[in-house]
């Protein structure tokens, strides 16, 4: 398979990047100065396409590449895949589904925790010396607030499974509801964030889900409520967020995800109550193995016309 190009538009992980180039001509878009250039060059030979969560294939890409017949991304989301255009093209597209539900369900309830018990914060006035001048104030219990979970697909159960150690009651709202399951369904986001105290958005990003997250859902969340989003930033219309926050209209805001990453509301900086990680869900050594693995697994699949390991399209 030596001959076949691969092409990486960002760098994603070492570990898969080493795998790529002892089975494929791996080709790394980033490192060229002329990458239009570069892809014309090579579109006679790339068959594949290896994307991420921030980079995965856009319609421009597809029609660049006359050969392309895979685009196995390193992410679980593939909003950046245009899914249509695949379809069109008879490309195929693979994801890395459940190897990386634990990571990103764990993640949403550290930030559950670091948002009510201060952690970010509280680690700051150690550091700062400031403890030695009087204890720090009192935070705010997790255990038995309500969990609402805005998508119950793998990670969503993940978190509800997570959130039930700690005594919270699990509601949720998808487009489908779940009889099958014992948490409560809500039809309408905004009823659900009327009746919870958490709300964790982990649905995948549609064009029915963007902005999903509107003001009307935040003022139901409310002045004691926390989002959560380890989905993606374009589920929650931000400014609403950020002018939320700072006019005391939300509690609290945990965040992996934003909607132009890798830039984020500096006005959220100075927040105490807003905790902001740099989309790290599944970034563990052992989850970035488990995915390229599954990666590679899917490509060695295609071109040796075996059933794909984790196919979307
Ligand atoms: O955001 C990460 C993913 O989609 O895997």
């Amino acid at each position: 398979m030596d001959s076949i190009g691969v092409l990486m538009p960002v760098p994603m992980s070492p570990y898969l990047e080493q795998e790529l180039e002892k089975r494929f001509n791996l080709l790394k878009l980033w490192t060229v100065p002329q990458k239009t250039q570069f892809l014309k060059d090579h579109s006679g030979s790339i068959r594949a396409v290896v994307g991420n969560a921030g980079n995965g294939a856009d319609a421009e890409l597809i029609e660049t590449l006359p050969k392309l017949e895979i685009v196995a991304s390193f992410s679980v989301g593939t909003d950046k895949v245009d899914l249509n255009k695949c379809r069109e093209k008879g490309i195929r597209v693979t994801n890395t589904p459940d190897v990386l539900t634990d990571d990103v369900a764990d993640l949403a309830i550290g930030l559950a925790l670091a948002v009510l018990r201060r952690l970010c914060e509280s680690d700051r006035y150690v550091r700062s010396g400031q403890w030695k001048k009087g204890d720090y104030k009192l935070t705010t219990k997790f255990t038995g607030k309500t969990v609402g979970i805005l998508g119950l697909g793998r990670i969503g159960k993940a978190v509800a499974k997570r959130a039930e150690a700690f005594s919270c009651p699990i509601s949720y709202h998808s487009r489908t509801e779940k009889p099958e399951l014992k948490y409560k369904y809500y039809p309408c986001v905004v009823e659900l964030a009327s009746n919870c105290d958490i709300l964790v958005v982990v649905c995948a990003l549609t064009e029915e889900t963007r902005h999903i997250i509107n003001r009307e859902v935040i003022d139901a969340l409310g002045p004691k409520g926390v989002l959560i989003n380890i989905g993606r930033g374009p589920h929650v219309d931000e400014p609403e967020l950020v002018s939320a926050l700072l006019e005391g209209r939300l509690g609290g805001a945990g965040l992996d995800v934003y909607e132009n990453e890798p830039e984020v509301p500096e006005q959220l900086f100075e927040l105490e109550n807003v905790v902001l990680l740099p989309h790290v869900g599944s970034d563990t050594v052992q989850t970035d193995t488990a995915m390229a693995d599954l990666v590679i697994g899917n490509l060695e699949a295609h071109f040796s016309n075996k059933p794909l390991l984790t196919p979307v399209v």
